[in-house]
């Protein structure tokens, strides 16, 4: 079946398959996990129980909520095997390809052997992917080794607490949890699309999450929230962000963290990481960024009807929290792996390889000139 209004081009519009995970643009412009919209999920639960609720199908009550979160807990170690191969990469490597090889190296050391452990290197992955990421960060830019062990409660603060080496705040913390309930899971967009082709053929699932961590890497996916920063901390004010855009637009340049495949008019969870943006942009004491962002968000809806996507008013919001820009993909990645992982188990339980047609656009068939004749 084929959307008309949106073409073809990029399989647009066309069911490439089933999924019970999520609705995306169901009625114009709203996401749902599992039935659940997303604007309340982000009000009354923690990422924990999203990701459990991603895995298993239903949110978690008290008792299953609190295993889940101590078992990730106790999961957060790295072996050493792995702390070496993240000591060997150069500190000017992205932080998304330090992602993609700790995944993979992961799954040389512990592998999933069967699917039926499948949940237990799903939890792994979620506990310990903020490991991997500062454990390279903080030896690559700081010369240090540090405990990735922490006690905190969620991963949203652990991550935090081992970038800033302190245990972060009320407010960081809960700006980290909406976060990453926002980026875990959007039906078949490119990196899960990629995790399903690769669960189609009963590959392993850290081939799934690495080759998915290759195509979120990209700014026209996830790599865009990177690309949005590097656009909004070069404007001034309101007004140079209004001359700017108008000077992009005017040269057909693409603006990254604006348009989406499938929404038409907004993205749900754009209000919600701007609510929080402006919130910590009066915490951080300097609103430039908000308001700048704010006059990009007026520009591409006056001139192109373009709205800000999941990824515009991260950037702003990341950098209050004092992330560095470079670690912005990656925190998609820690998000991102519970959709990716619940979409290889649906792919598993309902299986045919993933083996579309191409419509042939070569030569007629021709013979094979001598190569003394080419
Ligand atoms: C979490 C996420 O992954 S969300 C997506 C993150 N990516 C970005 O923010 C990158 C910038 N955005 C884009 O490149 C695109 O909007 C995509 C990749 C998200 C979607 O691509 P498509 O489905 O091809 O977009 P769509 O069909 O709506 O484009 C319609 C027109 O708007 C233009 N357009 C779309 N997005 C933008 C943009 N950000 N800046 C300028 N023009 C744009 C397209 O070039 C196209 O123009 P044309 O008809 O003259 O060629
Ligand atoms: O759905 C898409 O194409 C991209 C997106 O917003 C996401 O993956 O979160």
């Amino acid at each position: 079946m084929v959307d008309k209004a949106l073409g073809g081009a990029g399989l647009r519009g066309q069911v490439a398959g089933q999924t019970a995970l999520c609705t995306v643009g169901k009625t114009g412009s709203g996401l749902t996990y599992y039935g659940y919209d997303i604007a309340e999920l982000a009000e009354k639960v923690t990422f924990e129980e999203v990701a459990y609720l991603l895995a298993h199908g239903e949110l978690p009550n008290a008792s299953q909520l609190a295993d889940y979160k101590a078992r990730l807990k106790g999961m957060r170690g790295l072996p050493s095997a792995l702390k070496d191969v993240l000591e060997r990469i150069p500190a000017d490597a992205h932080p998304m390809d330090v992602m993609r090889t700790g995944c993979s190296m992961l799954g040389n050391l512990e592998p999933e052997l069967s699917f039926a452990d499948a949940d237990k290197a799903i939890e792994r992955m979620i506990a310990v992917f903020p490991s991997i990421l500062l454990y390279w960060y903080r030896f690559s830019h700081d010369g240090v080794r540090i405990e990735t062990e922490t006690d905190d409660d969620s991963v949203g603060a652990h991550f935090l607490h081992l970038l800033h080496d302190k245990a972060p705040s009320e407010l960081h913390t809960a700006v980290m949890n909406t976060s990453l309930i926002l980026y875990a899971e959007h039906e078949f967009n490119a990196s899960t699309f990629t995790a399903r082709v690769c669960a189609s053929t009963l590959s392993d699932i850290h081939s799934c999450v690495t080759g998915a961590i290759g195509s979120l890497r990209g700014p026209l996916h996830g790599g865009a929230n990177e690309a949005a920063m590097e656009l909004i901390e070069g404007l001034q004010s309101p007004e140079h962000a209004e001359e700017t855009l108008m000077e992009m637009l005017a040269r057909k340049d693409k603006i990254m963290g604006f348009g989406h495949a499938i929404y038409r008019e907004s993205d749900p969870r754009n209000n919600i990481i701007k609510a929080w943006s402006e919130k910590l942009a009066a915490e951080y004491g300097d609103t430039r960024l908000y308001d700048v962002s704010v006059r990009c968000e007026e520009v591409m809806w006056r001139e192109k009807k373009l709205f800000p996507n999941a990824d515009f008013f991260h950037a702003s919001a990341y950098h209050f929290m004092g992330i560095p820009t470079k670690l912005f993909t990656p925190i998609f990645v820690m998000s991102r792996v519970t959709g990716w992982t619940a979409h290889v188990k649906e792919q598993r339980a309902n299986n045919r390889i993933i083996r579309p047609s191409a419509e042939y656009t070569g030569p007629e068939a021709r013979p094979v000139p001598a190569l003394a004749d080419r």
